[in-house]
């Protein structure tokens, strides 16, 4: 018996940072859009934990107990009085530490798999806490859709969105590590005073109309001037994709994955084209969204 779910990647539309808080969190608003890349996450019984990893990024993934999965396993059990005694297999196709949330995927597909595997049949609300304890990003990568997450991130409420999104994503070779961007946005705006983050009334309206022209003209990320800052060379494929043609050109949350949106499919394999052939990257990728979050295909 096995139980596998697929979870998607996220894009940030917006990310405002506020003050560094004492406990070294930001508080934020993170307008998160679920896109249509996906990890795979397959549980099984086994006599202990055990984590195994596919696909092209497969080696830039820790298989010891600091996965995310693996610790997403391990606390459902903990909750339950019970072992973490199973096997999860993780197929990845998000790129790793690209600011587009795998890890964050691989918690809530594991988590959501052992529930079911297990019958432990966890509320939803005890769902999101785990999700909210194993990382900031977690909880949307169980919910997925259009959301906005007040605090770090985790506290979610759904954005009415009235239409898809194309989006190409360049990834770039290498990661950045997100406290190291964190950090580096800290230090750019050392001597600025830094406003408490609010959502975009503008964003929130082009996400409602499903309009991609005004969506481009309302997203926005505080954390892509410190992304380039730690990785210069992004600043050559932000500009690839805009002379491309995309409506708008910004990192993917921490990076240094950058994402293009643009008006449509064929749109996106022109601007996929173009960024290819650029040498500016190492893969490009091509989805929309939003999508649903962690769903579970067989068991
Ligand atoms: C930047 C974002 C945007 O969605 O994602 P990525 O682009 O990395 O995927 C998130 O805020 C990343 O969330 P996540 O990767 O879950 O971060 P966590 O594990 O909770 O925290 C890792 C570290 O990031 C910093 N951090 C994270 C969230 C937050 N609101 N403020 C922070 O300062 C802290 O240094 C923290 O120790
Ligand atoms: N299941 C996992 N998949 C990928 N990375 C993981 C996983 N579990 C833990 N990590 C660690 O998290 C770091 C961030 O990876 P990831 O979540 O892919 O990126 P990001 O935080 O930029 O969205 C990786 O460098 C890796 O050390």
């Amino acid at each position: 018996m096995s139980v596998t779910v697929r979870v998607p990647a996220k894009v940030n539309v917006q990310l405002a940072v506020g003050p560094l808080r004492p406990d070294g969190f930001h508080d934020l608003a993170n307008v998160f859009l679920a896109v249509g890349l996906y990890d795979v996450v397959t549980v099984a019984p086994a006599d202990e934990l055990r984590v195994t990893c596919s696909g092209p990024d497969a080696d830039k993934v820790p298989l010891d107990p600091s996965n995310l999965a693996a610790r997403a396993a391990l606390a459902l059990a903990a909750r339950h009085g019970r072992e973490a005694n199973v096997h999860i297999h993780i197929e990845k196709d998000i790129p790793v530490a690209g600011g587009m949330a795998g890890g964050s995927a691989d918690g809530a597909g594991a988590l959501l798999a052992c529930d079911a595997l297990w019958g432990t049949q966890a509320s939803r609300e005890d769902l999101l806490e785990i999700c909210a304890e194993l990382g900031s990003d977690v909880p949307f990568s169980l919910v997925g859709g259009t959301a906005l997450g007040r605090g770090r991130g985790e506290l979610l409420t759904p954005v009415e969105t009235g239409g898809s999104f194309w989006w190409v994503f360049a990834v770039a070779d290498g990661g950045l590590s997100t406290p190291a961007v964190y950090g580096e946005c800290d230090r750019l705006r050392a001597d600025s005073f830094v406003p408490e983050p609010d959502p975009s009334p503008a964003l929130m309206d082009a996400l409602r109309a499903g309009d991609p022209v005004a969506l481009a003209g309302a997203v926005s990320n505080d954390l892509q001037e410190a992304a380039v800052s730690l990785r210069p060379s992004l600043r050559a494929t932000l500009d690839a994709g805009t002379e491309a043609g995309a409506l708008a050109a910004m990192v993917s949350g921490s990076g240094p994955t950058t994402a293009f949106l643009v008006s449509d499919e064929a749109e996106a394999e022109k601007v996929a084209e173009a960024l290819r052939s650029s040498g500016t990257c190492r893969a490009v990728r091509v989805a929309a969204g939003p999508v649903p979050g962690a769903t579970i295909t067989v068991g």
